[in-house]
């Protein structure tokens, strides 16, 4: 079976430091995988690379078995790619209800009758519904980040890119965020999340890569990965649990 997004002799450096190293990578479709590696080893510049936000300097992008190198961040949207940010970047002027109605018609092509239906679908699922009609910029950081999860499923995606969303949460917040996560896990979609927050990430992912120095150095089963010498030596003195 065709992965549904691959990686293939992915290159990518800004300056002397290189991210990406002829990096091939292959997630099939209801994988969920998560990415760890030390502060600033590029997972952010790996996703937004896969969402068309950075290009490659070398290698291609697949999306079920499409190159998908010379698209944009919309159009690789609206074929169902569809990233939550570090930081919640809801308009904050707008209501809630509003800011899930934009991603729904702009970034699903849902025309408005669909797009308020799917909206209040996710509104209600994420807990949102009784703020829909409060401005965005009002909410508290879980509900920011209920939001930012709302508006990414509200793009319909088949991949789910989420970077660092865990972060800044409450231990009973966090567990919440998880069980969101977990829903769209199980409701067939397949999610690729970066995460320092690891017993966030390991609740929801079933394979974790560690991306150091412009390679993958480990892939698999997330509890083997964590054993692996080499990736205790990289974070050796690095807080990742926090
Ligand atoms: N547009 C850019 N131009 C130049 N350098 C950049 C750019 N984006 C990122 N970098 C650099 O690339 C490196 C990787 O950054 P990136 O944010 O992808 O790492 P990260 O693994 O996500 O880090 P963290 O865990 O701290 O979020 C950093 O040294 C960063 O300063």
């Amino acid at each position: 079976m065709a992965a549904i997004l691959a990686l293939r002799a992915l290159t990518k450096s800004f300056g002397a430091i290189t991210i990406a190293r002829d990096l091939n990578l292959e997630i099939q479709e209801g994988e969920a995988v998560g990415i760890l590696g030390p502060n600033g080893a590029g997972k952010t510049t790996i996703l937004a690379l896969m969402t068309g936000a950075l290009r490659p300097d070398n290698g291609s992008i697949e999306y079920e078995g499409l190159d998908i190198r010379g698209m944009s961040v919309e159009e690789r949207c609206r074929l169902g790619m569809a990233r939550a940010f570090q930081i919640p970047q809801p308009f904050g002027g707008m209501t809630v209800f509003e800011n899930v109605m934009v991603a729904a018609r702009h970034g699903a092509g849902l025309n408005a009758k669909e797009a308020q239906a799917i909206s209040l679908e996710l509104l209600e699922r994420s807990g949102l519904l009784p703020f829909a009609n409060l401005a965005a910029g009002k909410l508290t950081l879980l509900n920011r980040k209920r939001l930012e999860l709302t508006r990414a499923l509200a793009t319909k995606p088949k991949v789910l890119l989420l970077d660092e969303i865990a972060g800044g949460l409450s231990q009973l917040e966090s567990e919440d965020l998880i069980n969101l996560i977990l829903q769209v896990k199980e409701s067939g979609v397949t999610i690729v999340w970066i995460e320092h927050v690891l017993h966030a990430l390991l609740s929801v992912v079933s394979r974790t890569l560690v991306l150091y120095q412009g390679n993958f150095i480990a892939d698999g089963d997330p509890h083997k990965v964590l054993a692996d010498p080499k990736v205790s030596e990289i974070y050796m003195g690095i807080e990742v649990d926090g």
